[in-house]
């Protein structure tokens, strides 16, 4: 059995994937974290998060948001181990922003933790950051499980933590996608 946390220990579980692959901005890349392979195995979730929490023990937060669908399991993993911090999620909302439904509701200056599955560019983080702003209410920090974001950068000003950083992953603009002038067919692995 592999170690929580690794590229291994995601390959064993067909959570990483290769090939050719169309990502939620329109980008393709050629991996692909097929992260449902681990949040449905919570006995190897629980030691993924466990990671992640140490890393995060020191941030003070009353709220874990995780962002629908794929970072729902990972915050309530990330909330169960933060004596006292409940968890609530963001969805879809219209023109593409993300928001707050259910009558999920934070407070003036309220401190949270946002948490997804995967970043890549960061966009669908920043429609969270967005929703929690739009509420008066602070972002305190970013956890994920893999971050696989170009050259480590992300499009916002907040502590940023990660389980796992996996670099040089590449990913592109379609029309700039070297695998579609090979042929190779766009996969969409989460349907
Ligand atoms: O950093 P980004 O470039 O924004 O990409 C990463 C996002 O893409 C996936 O979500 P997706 O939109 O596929 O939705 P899901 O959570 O419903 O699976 C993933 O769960 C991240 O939220
Ligand atoms: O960018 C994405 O859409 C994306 C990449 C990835 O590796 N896994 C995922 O679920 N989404």
């Amino acid at each position: 059995m592999s170690t929580a946390g690794t590229l291994e220990d995601l390959r064993e579980i067909g959570a990483y994937l290769q090939g050719h692959f169309l990502l939620t901005t329109g980008r393709h890349s050629d991996t692909f974290f097929l992260l449902a392979r681990l949040t449905e195995r919570p006995d190897k979730l629980v030691a993924w998060i466990s990671l992640l929490q140490e890393q995060m023990q020191d941030i003070e937060a009353r709220t874990v948001v995780g962002p629908a669908m794929g970072g729902i399991i990972p915050a309530y993993q990330l909330a169960a181990l933060r004596p006292s911090n409940r968890v609530i999620f963001a969805e879809k909302g219209e023109g593409g922003k993300m928001v707050f439904r259910r009558g999920f509701q934070l407070e003036l200056g309220e401190p949270v933790i946002i948490v997804e599955d995967a970043v890549t560019t960061g966009s669908s983080v920043n429609k969270v950051i967005d929703a929690v702003r739009d509420q008066g209410a602070h972002v305190a920090a970013v956890g994920c499980l893999v971050n696989r974001t170009q050259n480590q950068s992300v499009p916002w000003r907040v502590p940023f933590f990660s389980v796992l950083n996996v670099s040089g992953i590449q990913n592109w603009a379609p029309d700039d996608c070297p695998l579609c002038r090979q042929g190779i067919p766009l996969t969409k692995p989460k349907q």
